[in-house]
């Protein structure tokens, strides 16, 4: 994975067949100067210099043929992405033309790059942290403008500082308490007192960050909700009518679906995948009884359950039966087709908080459904107000170890013990923090986390 020396090529843009203006093919390396030389003509009285954009044409360097008119940008060490040379050029869009000028480059020296190896490099050569590269990938994976506002703010460094701040104190503390171990006569003593005080503070910012994973989770993978209800009630029309689509079959034949639909909505920046199911009853239809199964399955994978019931028809034993089955999972009772029939909700069970009417097909009530979602996602805490930054699921695993660092030394505190069992867990956390910013990091740990960015950046 690590191979610097070597130039790294890659189409830097989206790869749609005939969308895109304009695609970007990047080189990083010591040779990208010198290939973009043998492939760009720039004419007239350019200057190849670095931050200028250069106008002129790709070509190959065997037969002459003209590739694209392009531009060409040239950054050169240390003034660039990876702080290596680079160049770009900016050709046109489409898969053609940038998938030649990849092949130019690969030709005349270059390899391809892996995913995530320019920004694995501006890492490695010291412009940011590993912090900073994972919310570059995260701004590229942005489902939302929250989440691209967050994923911004950590690469500015607003999750790296209060970790490198938190590193720097610890490594403070640690050097205080070794020089008492070391010089113990000659320096003023240490009270256990403060340092209990100075770890308490550190728990307590630790505390804070861990306290933001759930935000960010919920930005990064949102809601998975399940519309569950026997047939005919109107579970298909419901996505539907919500996702603006006709992407569910719907008619007026009880068992018309038989597989999950799925539809991705974004509501008040969280993702949400609403999940269209089969209608649950017994039936000897060897199709249908698997979607049956399937709708079970999605049940209980589902954070959330719209319970549907038709309101014609209202509540029956067969909701009963199904309720039985989903009682554990929270739920909202959505009763449909109130543009047929007032509703009877007098024999609902009193245990089903939120009831919900609606018209499917006259798009009604729909807005009641999201209110109550996003006041689900308030009351079970899983956003926080006013976040500036969040951590992922690896910096969370990391920062809780750091938290036992810190307890397991109040601990040590409380009972009195010397100060050697101290230093141990805090050299620990030092050490544990550093795997957040990567200051401490393995080769295969950094394999792991580039891996998941995508080609290019
Ligand atoms: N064409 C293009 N657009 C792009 C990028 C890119 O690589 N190419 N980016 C890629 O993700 C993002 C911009 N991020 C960047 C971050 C740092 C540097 C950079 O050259 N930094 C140097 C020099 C700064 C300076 O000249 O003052 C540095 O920090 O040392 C460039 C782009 C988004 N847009
Ligand atoms: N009047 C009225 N009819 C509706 C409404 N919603 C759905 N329907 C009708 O109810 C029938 C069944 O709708 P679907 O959306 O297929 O119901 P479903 O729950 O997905 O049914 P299965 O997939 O078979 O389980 C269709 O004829 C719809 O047009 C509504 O709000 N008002
Ligand atoms: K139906
Ligand atoms: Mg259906």
């Amino acid at each position: 994975m690590i191979r610097s020396g070597r130039t790294i090529a890659a189409i830097a843009t989206a790869v749609v067949p005939e969308e895109g203006s304009v695609g970007i093919v990047r080189l990083s390396g010591d040779k990208a100067y010198a290939i973009a030389k043998k492939i760009f003509i720039a004419p007239g009285k350019q200057q190849w210099e670095s931050h200028k954009v250069l106008y002129g044409y790709i070509h190959s360097s065997k037969d002459s043929r003209i590739i694209d008119e392009a531009l060409l940008i040239l950054m050169l060490a240390p003034r660039s992405y990876t702080r290596e040379d680079i160049v770009e050029f900016h050709c046109h869009g489409g898969i053609i033309v940038v998938q030649q000028v990849l092949q130019l480059c690969i030709k005349e020296g270059a390899i391809l790059a892996e995913h995530g190896e320019f920004t694995l490099r501006a890492f490695l050569n010291g412009r940011i942290d590993l912090t900073q590269a994972e919310s570059i990938s995260e701004i590229v994976g942005a489902k939302s403008p929250l989440a691209s506002q967050i994923a911004m703010a950590g690469i500015q460094g607003k999750l790296s500082n209060p970790i490198k701040n938190l590193r720097l104190d610890c490594l403070e503390l640690l050097s205080e308490i070794e020089s008492r171990i070391d010089f113990e006569e000659d320096l003023p003593p240490l009270s256990q007192v403060v340092i209990l005080q100075k770890i308490q503070d550190f728990l307590h910012r630790v505390k804070k960050l861990l306290s933001t994973s759930k935000t960010g989770e919920l930005l990064r993978s949102g809601l998975k909700i399940a519309i569950l209800g026997r047939p005919n009630v109107g579970k298909s029309s419901l996505l539907n009518s919500w996702s603006r689509s006709n992407k569910a079959i719907v008619t007026d034949l009880p068992g018309t679906t038989r597989d999950i639909v799925e539809s991705n909505l974004i509501i008040k920046n969280i993702p949400i995948k609403v999940l269209d199911t089969a209608g649950i009853r017994h039936t000897d239809n060897q199709i249908e009884k698997i979607g049956v199964q399937r709708t079970h399955l999605a049940a209980n994978q589902a954070d959330l359950i719209l319970l549907t019931i038709d309101a014609q028809i209202g509540w029956t034993e067969e909701e009963t039966e199904i309720y039985k089955k989903i009682k554990h999972l929270p739920i909202i009772l959505i009763v449909n087709k109130i543009d047929l029939n007032v509703p009877d909700l007098s024999i609902i069970p009193s245990e089903i908080q939120e009831v919900i009417k609606i018209s499917a097909i006259q798009n009604l009530g729909i807005d009641s459904i999201e209110e109550a979602i996003l006041n689900f996602i308030y009351k079970k805490n899983l956003i926080a107000k006013n976040v500036d930054f969040t951590i992922n699921q690896r910096q969370l695993e990391i920062l809780i170890r750091v938290k036992i660092a810190f307890e397991d030394i109040i601990k040590t505190i409380n009972n009195e013990l010397p100060l050697d069992f101290i230093t141990i867990d805090l050299r620990s956390a030092i050490k544990i923090l550093g795997e957040i910013t990567g200051d401490e990091v393995t080769e295969s740990l950094l394999s792991k986390i580039f891996s998941t960015f995508c080609i290019g950046k």
